[in-house]
């Protein structure tokens, strides 16, 4: 039996929390270790918020821009532009921990054709089949796929002459699904790629706590971490965690408390798991090449309308070289990787070089060489959470992706993108907290824009009011730009400084250029308040 002690035997709390009385040891035991783990969580999260609130009472009277638009309208993208062109050396670092992510993407890519084929080689359903006039509907929707729907051609329902060849490579590649599962418990909640569902909810402090940059997000969502119910998305990002665990494996202190005991644990746990989908991916990668080069397997894609090449994070045509052992990715794979943001992610972007207005003028330090960036999750849900931030922002970078005219949300199929860019758009230029910003639009998707017309698409069909016009990308795009720049005049509370670009924003070299534009532009209109140019 164990005996308690109580500071206070008639104190409600102590009574309330105090262990029963008959307790046994093993109870005992049991109860100490769940309270030990409760309190390192707990523990994590004040660490974290005195942290977060420590950043933000810093930032007071920094330069902040925050990124803004719909989900997958390229803002994280930008984000890592910015990075790659002002601040290359912290670039360099940062790029490696991108690892994870494209592995994911390509890993999530072959589970999606593997769904496809273990559907297509099981035995029809009574009534229906892939071959009969209705297609099943695709459970494997965590992939974005193209929602225009064209009527099957004869041979597009002729069965596909799947081997024993394709059993096998069912078998051979099932392993990745455990790469996925890991890759996605590493990197958190963000790899859940259908936002919208109702199970997944966002809980903003901010609302509670005006302009706190932390966001608690609420994770219930089927790819949400199963280990926690609440977790703390801030500044320190899952970026900073897959650092820490890239870095020289020696490392690991062999003392120190519990904490970091804890913390070196689940570091070298991590590591294993990247370990492990590396081994893994490379012992697939004969058989992941096999499968995406397969003229079976192409057919039965086309004929289920899957373009996976159009889908964000597409890596099946990389598959050699991301699976190789020594893979580090290039500049060009982390733009294209693709990782939904969740909550607001802040980041301090330090420049290093000379900006091109103060290398010629002593400003006197007004000009700040570090700005602080705000990116935010662009899905319905997540809107609510970015207000809090208007308030102090000096600009905004508003992306609407110009290519998916004839596209629907994925948090809500009945909402066409373009016309929910548009909606955000006049909500945000119409806000009077952001009255004194300097706005700054990119038209993006400009390439897949260019696609897309080159394949034949009609805007006129999906959006009316285009006409007659000619069906080429610049014509559009003008056309895209007048009718932003329109509502931005309409609804503007005051005039402001404005601008607009036309960018894809996976092309670097491009952006960069973009980039160096926007900078300039915001440093000669701060200079301008001053009276200094
Ligand atoms: N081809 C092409 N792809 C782009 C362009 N901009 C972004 N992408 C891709 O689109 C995907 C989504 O881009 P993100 O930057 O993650 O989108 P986001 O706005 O941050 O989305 P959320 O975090 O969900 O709000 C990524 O895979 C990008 O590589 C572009 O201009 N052209
Ligand atoms: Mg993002």
């Amino acid at each position: 039996m164990i005996t308690h002690r109580f500071s206070d035997p008639d104190d409600p709390l102590s009574r309330a929390i105090a262990p029963p009385a008959n307790e046994t040891a093993e109870e005992c035991t049991e109860r100490l270790a769940r309270e030990a783990h409760a309190q390192h969580v707990s523990d994590e999260i004040d660490e974290e918020l005195l942290r977060d609130h420590l950043v933000f009472k810093k930032n007071k009277g920094m330069f902040k821009l925050l990124l803004l638009g719909q989900s997958e309208s390229g803002k994280s993208t930008t984000l890592k532009n910015l990075q790659l062109t002002f601040a290359p050396q912290a670039w360099q670092v940062e790029r490696t921990s991108w690892r994870a992510v494209i592995q994911l993407n390509l890993v999530r890519s072959v589970n999606a054709i593997l769904d496809v084929l273990a559907e297509e080689m099981a035995p029809p359903a009574r009534g229906t089949g892939p071959y009969g006039q209705t297609l099943p509907t695709t459970p494997y929707t965590s992939l974005p796929f193209s929602s225009v729907s064209r009527p099957l051609s004869q041979t597009q329902q002729t069965p596909p002459q799947f081997t024993p060849m394709h059993a096998l490579l069912k078998l051979r590649l099932a392993p990745l699904r455990r790469v996925e599962a890991d890759l996605k418990q590493l990197l958190g909640a963000a790899t859940g790629e259908v936002p919208g569902s109702p199970a997944s909810t966002i809980v903003s402090l901010s609302q509670s706590i005006p302009n706190s940059p932390v966001v608690l997000v609420k994770a219930e969502s089927a790819d949400a971490p199963q280990q926690a119910d609440v977790f703390v998305r801030s500044h320190r990002s899952w970026r900073d965690a897959l650092q820490e665990q890239c870095k020289d494996k020696s490392r690991s202190p062999p003392g120190g408390n519990r904490r970091e005991q804890n913390r070196s644990g689940d570091m070298k746990r991590a590591r294993e798991m990247l370990d492990d989908a590396t081994e893994i991916l490379a012992g697939c990668r004969e058989d992941m090449r096999m499968l995406w080069d397969d003229s079976v397997v192409r057919a039965m894609l086309r004929r289920r309308r899957l373009k996976l090449e159009e889908t964000p994070g597409f890596f099946l045509d990389d598959i050699d070289r991301i699976s190789q052992r020594g893979y580090q990715p290039s500049d060009d794979d982390v733009l294209r990787a693709r990782l939904r943001t969740v909550g607001v992610q802040e980041y301090s972007l330090v420049f290093e070089d000379a900006p091109l207005a103060t290398a010629a003028i002593d400003t006197g330090g007004l000009v700040s060489k570090e700005w602080i960036i705000y990116d935010v999750g662009g899905t319905r849900t997540s809107r609510a959470a970015w207000v809090p931030y208007f308030e102090d922002a000096n600009a905004i970078i508003f992306l609407a992706p110009i290519s998916c005219f004839d596209e629907l949300l994925a948090e809500d199929r009945s909402v066409n993108r373009l016309e929910d860019s548009f909606a955000l758009w006049k909500s945000v230029v119409g806000s009077k907290l952001l009255a004194r910003s300097v706005i700054i639009l990119f038209l993006n998707k400009y390439d897949l824009l260019q696609a897309k017309l080159g394949n034949g698409v009609k805007v006129n069909k999906s959006m009316p009011s285009f006409g007659d016009r000619q069906n080429t990308a610049p014509v559009v795009a003008k056309y895209l730009y007048q009718k932003f720049r329109e509502q931005y005049l309409q609804l503007s509370p005051e005039p402001r400084t404005f601008y607009g670009y036309l960018t894809s924003v996976v092309d670097a070299k491009a952006t960069a250029s973009t980039l160096a534009s926007v900078r300039d532009g915001i440093f000669r209109q701060h200079l301008k308040e001053a009276d200094l140019v």
